[in-house]
């Protein structure tokens, strides 16, 4: 198995709480860039100047970059990060705008509207983009953000297609033997339950190694 490191970062909450903020605004204007680049009938002129001014943009913000991923990080209050994460990094402007909640009783949810970006059959969401939401969800139901869980089967039924827009995607745990959490959920969009799902997620019998560092 390749390399698997949680970092500890030697950052105080507040801290990790302020760079999240200076970010996710520039992740939010980053996902009206695309969803402009797809739907824009700009002229050439216009689209050569977007062009040198997102390069130019570009090129101020990868001067200071030092990694070729951001990785799972956490300091020793046990706030964790995950900035690239591709189901749900808060920097990440090709994630899925999602913001899941976790109810008393550990079942979760979230509410996100998807827009053009994530297109697949005309006006509706590509499936790839319905399992990547539903890998997120029910593995992070799975763990209960106490413990590291793997998907190892994840079975889809896409039972009718779901319109961009608004959607609902809910997960719960329906069992546990031994390392296996059961997990279900379903997403609902405009037009009622579009996808029920089951998952087999799996605590591994190896704890990540975790790597003290100072940043
Ligand atoms: C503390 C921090 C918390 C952080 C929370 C952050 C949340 C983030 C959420 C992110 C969400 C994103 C999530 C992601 O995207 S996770 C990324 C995608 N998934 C992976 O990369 C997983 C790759 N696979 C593996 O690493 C191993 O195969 C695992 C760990 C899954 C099992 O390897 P292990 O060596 O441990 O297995 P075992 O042979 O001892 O078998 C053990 C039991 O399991 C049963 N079994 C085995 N394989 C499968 C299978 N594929 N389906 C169904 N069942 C399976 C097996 O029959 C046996 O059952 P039993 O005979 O005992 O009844």
């Amino acid at each position: 198995m390749g390399e698997m490191v949680f970092r500890q970062v030697d950052l105080s909450t507040e801290e990790v709480d302020a760079l999240e903020a200076r970010y996710v605004p520039l992740t939010e204007a980053v996902r009206e860039l695309v969803a402009a680049t797809i739907l824009s009938n700009a002229d050439d002129d216009v689209v050569a100047e977007a062009l040198a001014a997102v390069r130019e943009v570009t090129a101020k913000l990868s001067a200071s970059v030092e990694t070729d991923h951001s990785g799972v990080n956490y300091n020793g209050a046990g706030r964790s990060w995950n900035w690239g994460n591709a189901g749900s990094g808060e920097r990440n402007a090709i994630a899925p705008p999602i913001d899941l909640k976790t109810n008393p009783d550990g079942s979760t949810y979230a509410d996100l509207v998807l827009g053009a970006a994530y297109e697949g059959p005309p006006g509706h969401v590509h499936g790839g983009v319905s399992a990547l939401l539903l890998d997120h969800l029910m593995g992070v139901t799975a763990s209960q953000m106490s413990r590291p869980t793997f998907t190892g089967t994840l079975t889809l039924r896409y039972r009718n297609p779901l319109p961009l827009g608004p959607i609902r995607v809910e997960g719960r745990v329906a069992r546990e033997e031994g390392r296996k959490v059961f997990v279900e959920a379903s997403i609902t969009g405009s037009d009622g339950i579009a996808l029920e799902a089951d998952g087999v997620f799996i605590t591994p019998t190896w704890s990540p190694s975790l790597e003290a560092t100072q940043n």
